[in-house]
């Protein structure tokens, strides 16, 4: 691989295979890992039922059979999708987290770069979550340094917020006054709490399906405000950004809203995703002049009206800055890639609470694999 440098175009491919366990988002950025020039092609691959029901088998484990089955799963669907774009200098590959305790065990994504890397013929950086966890820090999320550049690419002048909503919720604030995102006062970034996760399984465990499609079902329930406020007294709300967490790290909401008809129980888990957001803006030290939603639950109409009232700001889907919210995180690895591949930093005690800037992931290039092996 060519020495990259600032300015230089380099067309990276992001791969993200979220917490919601839907599929895989792959999308194009060309950026030098600092500024965002543009960007490419898209593409998204649904996991099959079957995958989903290994995924779902290896999830919050950290070895055996379950977990080496996902791996396997995920390495042939990313090697699948990112197989059909061309003219690609370097991939960003997630993977999928099948388990996240920072304090603990640590974190894991399922899927190998190196092999991804031979499957390719194209260098690959992943395992971008270890390092940081290493150094103190959270390990998630990573995507505030790419909100740093989106801010100043949708030519923010005043602090602005991202949220994303996928299985889990997570806030940035940027600054896009300071020169770099490692800079302090920079950047603050934390996740919010559940988002869609929860209301996904009720809508499994109930009805069979993966999602209330446009909050419908939520729309026709009343909010048990008893649940949310008990809800609201979980550990998580009263911890200091940065501040991550599991999928799972609230599963026994499921049981809080167990006696609820359906619908209820649908409304009740969408305003606990919306009051988890509105508990993270009063984290803010400062207001942002408009909040950008990205991730699966701005579709939700019920969820984004229940987070806008909550909010003091304009709150709205980041394609209002030109943005695509389907793409955003898979665009996220693609920029990260760049700047492990340039040694730059990727989290900071801002966005982690790692003990300084630090760059995380691994570089693996085709060859290197069959070397190791041979
Ligand atoms: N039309 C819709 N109506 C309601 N909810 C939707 C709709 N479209 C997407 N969602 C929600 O968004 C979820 C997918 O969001 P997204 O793809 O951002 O998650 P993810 O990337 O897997 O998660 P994470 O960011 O936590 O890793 C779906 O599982 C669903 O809950
Ligand atoms: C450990 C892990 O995979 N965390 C994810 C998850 O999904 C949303 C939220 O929890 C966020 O912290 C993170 O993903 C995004 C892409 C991030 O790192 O920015």
């Amino acid at each position: 691989m060519r020495r990259i440098g600032t300015s230089d175009r380099v067309r990276a491919l992001g791969a993200m295979s979220g917490t919601s366990l839907d599929g895989v988002d792959a999308a194009v950025i060309e950026t030098d890992g600092e500024t965002v020039f543009g960007f490419g092609e898209t593409a998204y691959r649904a996991y099959t039922d079957a995958e989903r029901a290994v995924l779902r088998a290896a999830l919050g484990r950290w070895e055996g059979p379950e977990v080496e089955a996902a791996a396997e799963v995920v390495e042939t669907a990313h090697a699948e999708i990112l197989s059909r774009f061309e003219n690609i200098d370097l991939v960003g590959f997630h993977g999928q987290t099948l388990a996240h305790d920072p304090r603990g065990r640590g974190t894991h994504q399922a899927g190998s770069g190196a092999i991804l890397a031979e499957a390719l013929g194209l260098p690959v950086v992943w395992d971008f979550r270890s390092t940081d966890v290493r150094f103190g820090g959270e390990g998630a999320p990573l995507a505030p340094f790419y909100h740093f550049a989106l801010a100043k690419f949708a030519g923010a002048t005043g602090p602005v917020a991202f949220l994303n909503l996928g299985g889990v919720g997570n806030l940035t604030l940027v600054d896009p006054g300071f020169a770099r995102p490692e800079a302090e006062g920079a950047l603050l970034a934390f996740d919010t709490g559940p988002a869609n996760a929860p209301v996904n399984d009720l809508m499994q465990a109930r009805r069979g399906l993966a999602l209330d499609e446009g909050g419908a079902l939520a729309a026709q329930g009343e909010v048990a405000d008893a649940v949310v406020e008990d809800f609201l007294r979980h550990p998580h709300f009263y911890r200091m950004a940065p501040k991550s967490l599991d999928r799972d790290a609230f599963a026994d909401l499921s049981a809080a809203v167990a006696e609820l008809s359906d619908a209820d129980a649908a409304a009740t888990l969408t305003a606990c995703a919306a009051a988890s957001v509105a508990a993270g803006m009063e984290q803010c030290p400062v207001p942002p002049e408009r909040l950008l939603v990205t991730g699966g639950g701005r579709h939700n109409p019920v969820l984004m009206a229940m987070i806008a009232a909550g909010c003091d700001c304009p709150t709205e889907p980041v394609e209002a800055a030109g943005l695509d919210g389907d793409m955003l995180e898979a665009q996220a690895f693609g920029f990260l890639a760049v700047r492990v591949a340039r040694g730059l930093p990727t989290s900071c005690p801002g966005t982690t609470g790692v003990r300084a800037a630090v760059g995380g992931g691994t570089l693996s290039r085709p060859g290197e694999l069959a070397v190791a092996l041979g």
